[in-house]
């Protein structure tokens, strides 16, 4: 059966003026679908453009060139102040850093009311605390939590008082950008699985940005790296880990700080050096197996077809 696309990522650019010949390609030329209900992971080192690609998918900023297509319908499009809240509201954000995200002179009531006020969800007053206190419920916080400020909780809990926030006008879609990146490892396992379980509840879209492999893995049903601006790898979670073939992939699987005995193999740590490519022309993305996308030449796309036959 045909999957249904949520999101339709083509050719995506974004580039930063800083000076007069000063350009970031934070964004090279990206593209990437997202299916309904799963969870597409985005990883790469601090710097490959994978926030600038979440924030240019959801418009926090205008893309230099290619499309972004939710639902069929072409997010950088002009559009009224009516059809921006409408996207607004089916396309969400949570961020790595509960604690800059969230403004520490409102009461936790206002903060996930925010998006309740915005888009007029609540019938009344009543109706506004009663849905307040059913999301801090939903995420596992107490009702009594909605009285606090956001100093009075831990990072995890700030974590889920941001989920909350965007659960609360009701999206499809939410990008996750290092939601848990910032909290500590014993933590991190529990707001990802209260993430799984909320896109099992209500059927949600999720693209995972993270900077290494190890809980992407975990998380995402299918998994591009970025490196510089450019996607270079792309593949179910269990083909990448398995299969990985571009030498930057292999260098962030070495990097996975808990070695898994499955991938005992890659143990050893490699360095990735952008000069063992071939140069003879501009690598291009390919699939190289059904499914599996790398950025290469034609040479190296024979190659990654040998290598994945011997494996
Ligand atoms: N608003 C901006 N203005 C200018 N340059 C920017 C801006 N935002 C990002 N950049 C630059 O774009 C490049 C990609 O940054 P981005 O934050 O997207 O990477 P990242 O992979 O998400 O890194 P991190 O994990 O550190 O957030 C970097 O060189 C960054 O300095």
């Amino acid at each position: 059966m045909e999957q249904e696309k949520v999101l339709e990522v083509k050719n995506l650019q974004k580039h930063f003026k800083l000076g007069r010949s000063n350009i970031v390609k934070a964004v090279n030329d990206i593209s990437f679908d997202i299916y309904k209900g799963e969870t597409f992971g985005l990883v790469g080192e601090s710097g490959c453009g994978k926030s600038t690609t979440g924030r240019t998918i959801i418009r926090l900023h205008d893309a230099t060139g290619g499309q972004v297509v939710f639902n069929n319908e072409n997010v950088h499009g002009k559009k009224s102040k009516k059809d921006l809240l409408k996207l607004n509201r089916k396309m969400q954000m949570i961020f790595q850093d509960p604690s800059s995200s969230l403004n520490p002179k409102m009461t936790v009531m206002d903060i996930v009311a925010e998006g309740i006020d915005i888009h007029n969800l609540a019938k009344s007053e009543s109706d506004r605390k009663m849905r307040v206190e059913e999301l801090l419920e939903t995420v596992g916080l107490n009702r009594e939590h909605a009285t606090r400020f956001p100093h009075e909780f831990s990072g995890g809990q700030r974590q889920r008082i941001g989920i909350a926030r965007a659960l609360a006008v009701e999206p499809e879609f939410i990008i996750a950008d290092e939601p848990i990146s910032a909290l500590d490892v014993s933590i991190q396992a529990q707001v990802v699985n209260l993430l799984k379980k909320l896109q099992r509840d209500y059927g949600l879209t999720f693209l995972f940005i993270a900077h290494d492999l190890s809980m992407v893995k975990y998380i995402s049903d299918r998994i591009g790296v970025m490196y510089f601006g450019n996607m270079v790898e792309l593949a179910e979670s269990d083909e990448l880990y398995n299969n990985p073939l571009h030498p930057y992939t292999q260098s962030l699987l070495s990097a996975i700080p808990l070695p898994d005995p499955d991938y005992e193999r890659y143990r050893k740590r490699m360095a990735y050096d952008p000069a063992e490519h071939d140069t003879s022309e501009e690598p291009v993305f390919r699939e190289v197996k059904q499914d599996h996308w790398v950025r290469c030449t034609t040479k190296e796309f024979e190659q990654y077809k040998k290598q994945l036959e011997k494996n």
